[in-house]
């Protein structure tokens, strides 16, 4: 534990805004259906309050408060906070129907955007200061006459505060003697730098103080600062933090919020989630990025899939004696895992502790050293072992001669015919692909033909139809994925290739690589170590590695597609 820097003030509040906020990222786009399971997610997270969205601005956020009010999500540890802003200028706010949606939406608590930046309220408002008040005032005390908690977000707060202290400020006390009980302070730009936001936060806290309010922060990511502003205000006084779950939000986002109470349980030894939560927070983030079809970073703090991943020999020999000598926490505790990576810098240790994950003792320093040269070896030669665990757990097997053979292959042969002026028999394909493969499975030599659209679906009906009487598993291996990057660019059609394949059995997927001068001839050894791979495991329900790691299926794609995000995708 690391010192603490003061005591958890009491009721300390953690506001979510993924469902609003969040929803606001570019190509994030969420049904009803998608924000009531997300909904369920942020209430076994444990944060105390969820935006869910804007009722009355779309029809999907109207419904999605609909169906909340119905006890589609039934609630045990937030609130539902309804969003929206003051009433329009030169309405009563007892007229306007987006205030009226909010007084309607059965949300217990409202958060009203404000502005509170002078030449705002003058240039978009297009009205006077005074007025701007007035619109928080009227707003704010209509919904509280209702019975519904308001917190004001205090919109561009910190841009408006350098340049008109007194409106800004103005803002806050208005909204606070209209009935707010939070006034909460946004970067909405994102341009602060903690020391900025450690300093106004402080002034406003001091010059609110007689209000009884409590002052919040809610920060943009534009200078990559989120979570260090919002961890700024709270040293500064603020009690409320807003955020998303893996940072989602408009622009560059918003402060991650699984990031931001991991600091303040771990790191200031704070209790803000119910017992037990946090170490579901890898969990849930992952789960949440499944329903946004958003991934999350493999960087994100805390739960990304690298944030324990060690591939440096050096880290790897220290972590052998200790984990936290290249820690700073244990993973557990935000229910994530560490794991070891095979690449080109990996020493003795990272061999033996990813050795010992896949069930083997490589404690034998010699036996180490021969399999991390050999390793050292290929990844020179244009392997990656990083991204495919499944070739290198046969790797292991071979020099510990404890591979079974499956299957023996004597010769395969491919032929891609081609029909440009589009006369194929089929009428559709202007080429097709023939490959016959010679091959021995349990005793029997069969020479098979298979066909496809390409070589490497050729070779995966070759492969499929000459095993299948030996081994009928194969019918569920499924090719999910294929990447193909040249190595030695600026050698053109002569360069050397790498190919990536990941395969799936319908409950875990596995990577396998292989490589070559010859796109087709690096694709069939990925695509031979798959089906050995596959062959190797068919009786198990997951990966020996997913087990290790206690990762989901999910997660394991996930890890893929990031490990392969920086090679090229191609069409065999
Ligand atoms: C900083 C933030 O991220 S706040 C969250 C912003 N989120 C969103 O905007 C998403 C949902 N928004 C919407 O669906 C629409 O913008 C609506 C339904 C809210 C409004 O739509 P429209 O009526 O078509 O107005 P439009 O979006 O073009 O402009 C916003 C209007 O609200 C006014 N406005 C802006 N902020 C406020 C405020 N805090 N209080 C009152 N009025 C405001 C603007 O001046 C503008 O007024 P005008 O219509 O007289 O020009
Ligand atoms: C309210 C809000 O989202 C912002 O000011 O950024």
């Amino acid at each position: 534990m690391y010192a603490q820097l003061r005591p958890a003030p009491a009721d300390f509040q953690v506001f979510d805004t993924t469902l609003r906020d969040g929803s606001q990222q570019e190509g994030l786009n969420l049904s009803v259906a998608d924000k009531l399971a997300i909904t369920a997610l942020l209430d076994e997270l444990g944060v105390g309050f969820i935006e869910g969205g804007w009722p009355g601005a779309n029809p999907g956020d109207t419904a999605y408060f609909a169906a909340m009010a119905e006890g589609a999500v039934r609630l045990t540890n937030a609130q539902l906070v309804a969003f929206g802003f003051t009433r329009r200028v030169g309405m009563r706010a007892a007229d306007d129907p987006l205030t009226a949606a909010l007084r309607d939406s059965g949300a217990p608590v409202v958060c009203l955007v404000a502005k509170s930046h002078d030449r705002h309220v003058q240039h978009a408002l297009r009205t006077t200061l005074e007025e701007n008040l007035a619109m928080v005032h009227d707003t704010v005390s209509h919904l509280r006459a209702g019975g519904q908690r308001v917190f004001v977000d205090c919109e561009h707060f910190f841009d408006g505060y350098r340049e008109n202290r007194a409106y800004a400020l103005q803002v806050v006390r208005t909204a606070a003697e209209a009935g707010a009980e939070a006034v909460i302070l946004c970067d909405t730009n994102g341009g602060m730098l903690p020391p900025w936001v450690g300093e106004i936060v402080a002034d406003t806290v001091r010059e609110t103080a007689d209000l009884g309010i409590r002052i919040g922060i809610h920060a943009h990511n534009d200078t990559g600062c989120a979570v260090a502003n919002t961890l700024a205000a709270v040293d500064a006084g603020a009690t409320h933090v807003q955020g998303t779950v893996n940072g989602y939000g408009e622009r560059t986002g918003n402060a991650e919020l699984v990031s931001v109470v991991a600091n303040l349980e771990l790191k200031y030894g704070w209790s803000l989630l119910p017992p037990g939560a946090l170490r579901e927070a890898t969990r849930l983030a992952h789960a949440i990025a499944e329903v946004t079809n958003v991934p999350s970073s493999g960087r994100q703090p805390y739960v990304g899939l690298s944030s324990f991943a060690h591939k440096a020999g050096l880290h790897a020999s220290a972590i052998k004696v200790d984990p936290n000598l290249y820690q700073h926490i244990d993973p557990a505790v935000v229910g994530n895992d560490m794991r070891m990576l095979v690449s080109d810098m990996a020493g003795r240790a990272n061999i033996q502790i990813k050795g010992s994950e896949l069930g083997f003792d490589l404690s034998d320093r010699d036996l180490a050293a021969r399999i991390t040269d050999q390793v050292k070896g290929r990844e020179a030669a244009g392997y990656t072992y990083e991204s495919a665990d499944a070739s290198f757990e046969l790797l292991l097997r071979r020099e510990l001669d404890q591979l079974p053979e499956y299957f023996d292959v004597a010769s395969w042969r491919i032929f891609t015919q081609g029909f440009p002026g589009g006369v194929h028999p089929a009428g559709e394909l202007d080429s097709d692909t023939e490959c016959t493969v010679k091959l021995t499975a349990k005793g029997v030599t069969q020479l098979v033909v298979g066909e496809g659209n390409g070589p490497v679906n050729a070779f995966d009906q070759a492969l499929r139809n000459a095993l299948t009487p030996a081994y009928p598993v194969v019918e569920e291996f499924e090719l999910t994925d294929y990447r193909v990057r040249i190595l030695d660019q600026g050698h053109g059609t002569d360069a050397t290739v790498r190919v990536l394949i990941q395969t799936s059995d319908g409950r875990r997927l596995w990577t396998t690589v292989g490589v070559g001068q010859n796109v087709v001839e690096a694709s069939w050894e990925a695509l031979s170590e798959a089906y050995l791979y596959g062959l190797l495991h068919a009786d198990h329900g997951v990966t020996p590695d997913a087990r290790a790691r206690g990762l989901a299926d999910a997660d394991l794609e996930r890890f893929t597609s990031a490990a392969s995000a920086t090679e090229h995708a191609g069409q065999a």
